[in-house]
């Protein structure tokens, strides 16, 4: 089984790091790893954000544990070549349309959430987020109009074909939760959402066992802060699902906690082809002080172990490593607490070990 690392910029590799050391403590057979360079320091040292030898280190692995790319000294570089074009073109180029983020409230974090105590309990949800098309993905320019006033354009677009196999996705997913649905677009205003809400309900009727409903991403956003407990399975399109993701993390308690797998069609002897990542960025404002939260990776990791390694149990025991970490008090900066990323890596390895 081999293993793609790419732990990319900023606090990617404090967090990875940490990753790696709770797989190691597992210690499993026949793993073979593979560290590549992307985003900003695959800029420096290659000249580009996603070199060919790191996509070709992606393509031939059977799971892919990323970090996060993004460096403020990029932010002036032509779009092709600023890091976050690293992790659109893996998503892109290894077909992973399928973005997996779950969001539950933990024992014991219940006042660590943005939201009152008894609302944030409810919290167990599982954002399933289009992750190859979009706005994201369509032509986009900046042009300068006669009168001389510079404009920005992008498109967005989704065909049916890209909403049907996302929407399967979801459905299936929701069959295996609560069996609900929730559609978030905003088609009151915009013809992809159109086209997204009438394929899903096209699809809809191949799953009769799943209640499907339809919110506008307005209206989704307030009722992720009122009452997000009435929330099983969310599926939406690609920008709507990365804002409602990072808001759903603020509702658990903070976004170091939220995990992310990315899926599509390829299979491998061991499981799904995957990519697996914090859903935060590369966070430069925390960046090398030790004060990252490496959970949310190292629950990616347990997605990983779960979806491309077929191994639910490893999977369920660093989920409940995580878990007892934060019932007993274990907390980073971003929970109020004094905990470094070394630290917080130490105390999951430590429970990991306890576990049966
Ligand atoms: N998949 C990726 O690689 C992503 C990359 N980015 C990139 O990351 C860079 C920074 O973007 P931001 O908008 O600041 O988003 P961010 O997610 O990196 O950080 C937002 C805030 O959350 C905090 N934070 C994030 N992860 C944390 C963790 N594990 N522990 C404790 N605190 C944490 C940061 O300190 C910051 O205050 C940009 O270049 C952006 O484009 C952003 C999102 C995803
Ligand atoms: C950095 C972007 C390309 C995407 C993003 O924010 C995300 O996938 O969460
Ligand atoms: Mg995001």
């Amino acid at each position: 089984m081999k293993i793609a690392v790419l732990p990319g910029d900023g606090i990617g590799p404090e967090v990875v790091r940490e990753a790696l050391r709770v797989l190691d403590a597992l210690n499993l057979p026949g793993l073979v790893l593979f560290e590549g360079d992307v985003g900003a320091i695959a800029y420096q040292r290659h000249g580009h954000p996603l070199p060919q030898e790191t996509l070709d280190m992606a393509r031939a692995a059977d799971a892919v544990l990323f970090g996060a790319v993004g460096d403020p000294s990029c932010d002036n570089l032509e779009r092709h070549l600023r890091p976050e074009q690293a992790i659109l073109g893996l998503r892109a180029e290894l077909g992973l349309f399928a973005n997996l983020r779950p969001a539950t409230t933990f024992t014991g974090l219940e006042h660590m959430s943005g939201l009152r105590p008894e609302i944030a309990r409810e919290i167990d949800l599982l954002i399933v987020r289009e992750l190859n098309g979009d706005v994201y993905f369509g032509d986009k320019g900046i042009r300068t109009r006669d009168d001389g006033e510079r404009e920005g354009w992008d498109m967005m677009c989704y065909s049916e074909s890209e909403v049907r196999r996302i929407a399967h996705v979801a459905f299936r997913a929701a069959r295996k939760r609560g069996g609900r649905l929730t559609s978030v677009d905003k088609a009151n205003v915009l013809e992809t959402s159109q086209v997204w809400r009438d394929t899903v309900i096209e699809v809809g009727k191949e799953y009769p066992d799943v209640a499907l409903e339809h919110m506008y991403v307005d209206n989704a956003a307030m009722q992720l802060v009122k009452s997000p407990g009435q929330f099983d399975t969310v599926v939406t399109g690609n920008l709507f699902g990365d804002i409602l993701s990072d808001q759903a993390s603020m509702c658990v308690g903070s976004i170091g906690l939220l995990p992310s797998a990315s899926l599509g069609e390829r299979q491998t002897e061991y499981g799904a082809f995957g990519l697996y990542e914090p859903i935060h960025g590369s966070a430069p404002d925390i960046a090398g002080q030790g004060k990252a939260n490496p959970m949310a990776t190292i629950l990616s990791l347990a997605m990983l172990l779960r979806h491309s390694m077929g191994r639910e149990e490893d999977a369920v025991r660093v989920e409940r490593a995580v878990a007892e970490c934060l019932a007993d008090g274990v907390r980073g900066g971003d929970l109020g607490g004094r905990a470094t990323s070394r630290e917080i890596g130490d105390s999951v390895v430590s429970k990991l070990l306890t576990l049966s």
